[in-house]
Formats: C-alpha cells, sequence, structure tokens
C-alpha cells in the first residue's frame, strides 16, 4: 500500500472512480474553496496528483508540491488549468475525453427544445394562472438551420441529433476534414455560417483563439430571434452583449456556463428575459458523472505508473 496522496477539489466521486484509486490517500477540498486554501493544502499534502473538478490549478497550485505528475481533469475542458505552466513543470494535464459528451449533447438538443417552444416560460406563466395559446408560435426545429461551432465528441452528437430531427446542419470546425462529414452537412467560416443559422451551438473549447468568439459584432449578424445555445464555456460569448440583445427581444439563448459560477446574487441573469439558464450542469447525468470520474482516475493511474524517463 503506497502512502501517495491524490487531491480531489470535490467533496466526492463516483464509487467507481474511488475504487480505481484505491491504494492512493485521497484527500478531498470539498466543492467551495479558495485558491489559498487549495494551494496551503498541496504544500501540506504533497500530492501526486490532483483530481481536479472544482476551482483553478493555476501555477502557484502546480507548484505547490514538487512530488505533483499529473493532474487529472474531471471532464473535458482545460481552461481552468495552466498547461503552460503544467508544461514547464514537466506535470502532465489530461482531459477525461468523451467522458460526457452524451449527457452535454442531450442537454444543448433539450435547451434547444426549450428556447424554440418556450417551455420555461409557458411553465412558469402555467404556473401563475396564464393560458398563453392565444399568439402563441413555436418554431419547428425540422427545416431550420443549426450552426455548430466545434464538431468533436459533443458537436459531432448534437448534429446527429439535429439531422435526425430534420433539421439543416452547417459546421464551423477549422480542424475536421469535410470528408469525415455526413452527406448534406456542410462546413463553413464562422462569419458566413452566422447569419444562416435559425439555432447556433456552441461547442468549441475555450482557448486564445475562442475567447469572445461570439461577440457583439458576430451576434449582430445573426438572424433576429435567433436561438444560441452556449454548454461549452461562458468565455466564448460577450456576456454583456448578449444579456443586451435578450433585453432587446433580438436574440434567444440557453445557457449553462457562466463567467461568474455560481452566479452572484446581483447577477444581470437574474434580470434577462428569453434565455433558459442551467447550473452548469451539462455533463451531470449518471453517465456523465461516471465518465467524467473513472476517465479522470484512469487517466492519473496511467501517468503514476508510467516508469520515469
Ligand atoms: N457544460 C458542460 O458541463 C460541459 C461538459 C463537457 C464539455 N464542455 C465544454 O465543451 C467543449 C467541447 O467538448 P468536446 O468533448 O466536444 O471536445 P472535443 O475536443 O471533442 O471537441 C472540440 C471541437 O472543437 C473544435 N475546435 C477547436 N478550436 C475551434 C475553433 N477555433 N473554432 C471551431 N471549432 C474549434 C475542435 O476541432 C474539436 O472538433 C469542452 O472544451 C468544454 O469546454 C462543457
Ligand atoms: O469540462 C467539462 O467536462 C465540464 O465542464 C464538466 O464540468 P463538471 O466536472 O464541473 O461537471
Amino acid at each position: 500500500m503506497t502512502t501517495d496522496t491524490i487531491v480531489v477539489t470535490e467533496a466526492k466521486i463516483h464509487p467507481d472512480a474511488v475504487a480505481l484509486l484505491a491504494g492512493y490517500r485521497l484527500v478531498y477540498t470539498g466543492a467551495k474553496f479558495g485558491q489559498d486554501e487549495l494551494v496551503a493544502l498541496c504544500e501540506r499534502e504533497q500530492p501526486v496528483a490532483i483530481l481536479a473538478r472544482y476551482g483553478r490549478i493555476d501555477r502557484r497550485v502546480l507548484s505547490a508540491s514538487p512530488r505533483l505528475k499529473v493532474v487529472g481533469r474531471h471532464g473535458v475542458g482545460m481552461d481552468a488549468i495552466d498547461q503552460e505552466a503544467a508544461r514547464e513543470l514537466g506535470i502532465a494535464a489530461v482531459a477525461a475525453i468523451g467522458s460526457n459528451s452524451q449527457a452535454v449533447a442531450e442537454h444543448a438538443l433539450g435547451l434547444m427544445l426549450a428556447c424554440a417552444r418556450r417551455i420555461p416560460w409557458l411553465d412558469r406563466r402555467m404556473h401563475d394562472g396564464h393560458w398563453d395559446k392565444a399568439g402563441y408560435i413555436g418554431l419547428e426545429l425540422s427545416g431550420a438551420t443549426l450552426g455548430i461551432v466545434g464538431c468533436g465528441s459533443i458537436g459531432a452528437r448534437v448534429m446527429r441529433f439535429a439531422l435526425a430531427i430534420g433539421m439543416q446542419v452547417r459546421v464551423c470546425d477549422p480542424y475536421i476534414e469535410p470528408s469525415t462529414l455526413p452527406p448534406g452537412v456542410v462546413l463553413c467560416a464562422l462569419e458566413e455560417l452566422l447569419p444562416l443559422c435559425d439555432v447556433l451551438s456552441l461547442h468549441c473549447p475555450l482557448d486564445d483563439a475562442t475567447r469572445g468568439l461570439l461577440d457583439e459584432r458576430r451576434m449582430g449578424l445573426l438572424r433576429k430571434n435567433a436561438i444560441v445555445i452556449n454548454t461549452a464555456r461562458a468565455g466564448l460569448v460577450d456576456e454583456t452583449a448578449i444579456q443586451q440583445k435578450l433585453k432587446a427581444g433580438e436574440l434567444q439563448l440557453g445557457m449553462d456556463c457562466f463567467a461568474v459560477e455560481p452566479m452572484a446574487e446581483d447577477s444581470p441573469w437574474l434580470e434577462t428575459p428569453n434565455a433558459v439558464l442551467t447550473p452548469h450542469i451539462g455533463g451531470t447525468t449518471d453517465g456523465g458523472l461516471r465518465g467524467m470520474a473513472v476517465g479522470a482516475a484512469e487517466n492519473i493511474v496511467k501517468h503514476l505508473k508510467r516508469p520515469n524517463i
């Protein structure tokens, strides 16, 4: 039995991942902690690995334990991990690729339908005693055009769902081969795509190239009343600009990721109409939670068992 420690930035993880990490001492941070607390914990516990769900794994955290070999991400997005610092320090930073893609793709489809038929708004009105049948017109997704930005594990699933319900699909992804797309799906550049979309769904990572990808000017290229779905990362979209467009009734939004998480008590989102909001739970299904935790645990074990070279 080794006494090597793994810091887990969560209160608990899926039992199948705990079983994979048997033999290591797991130290849990809980879901809420400060950056200084995380650094101090790593200095004290000297982990060989961090299983990272919440918080930022910045240069200070990465430097706090000279024994640290690997950061295994509980999930896919790597934007909260300083990958440049990890490279410099010789620490592997690994995503649990594909671990939650079914869950997120289903959530994106759910948000799309919720916006197209205004289901959350109608539900609130019904509970307040209103019957808003007169004048109601929903958007039928069959025949509507969906633009997908980032056609990887999640985006490709959303594409298949959309094709199954009869949507026209266009994809913007500079890294995929057009020949890998199904017949009828067109690959195009972002600014060519935006004016054609009834629905735009974002599925690319947040990095230096994609930060602010949907800024105010590009939002202006979208059709009036287009639906934007963002289950990827908040930083892809200018939150202030989209809040203004929502208030002006120019766009609709389904949003799962926010610049400030958890949302502040005085967040402008609380007052934003035409937006269906969920608290970053796109990947949080039974299968998604298991996939993320097991994927992270497997990546950690694989790296720790590698001989030093
Ligand atoms: N809401 C959630 O809970 C949740 C869960 C999982 C993932 N995510 C987010 O979704 C993102 C995508 O996840 P995935 O599993 O599909 O990842 P993936 O790596 O399989 O796919 C990402 C795709 O984006 C493409 N891409 C990269 N840069 C691009 C750019 N500039 N423009 C257009 N496309 C670009 C890549 O070529 C790739 O095909 C993650 O990076 C993460 O931030 C959110
Ligand atoms: O990047 C991801 O895979 C998701 O954002 C998952 O985030 P979570 O572990 O907080 O559910």
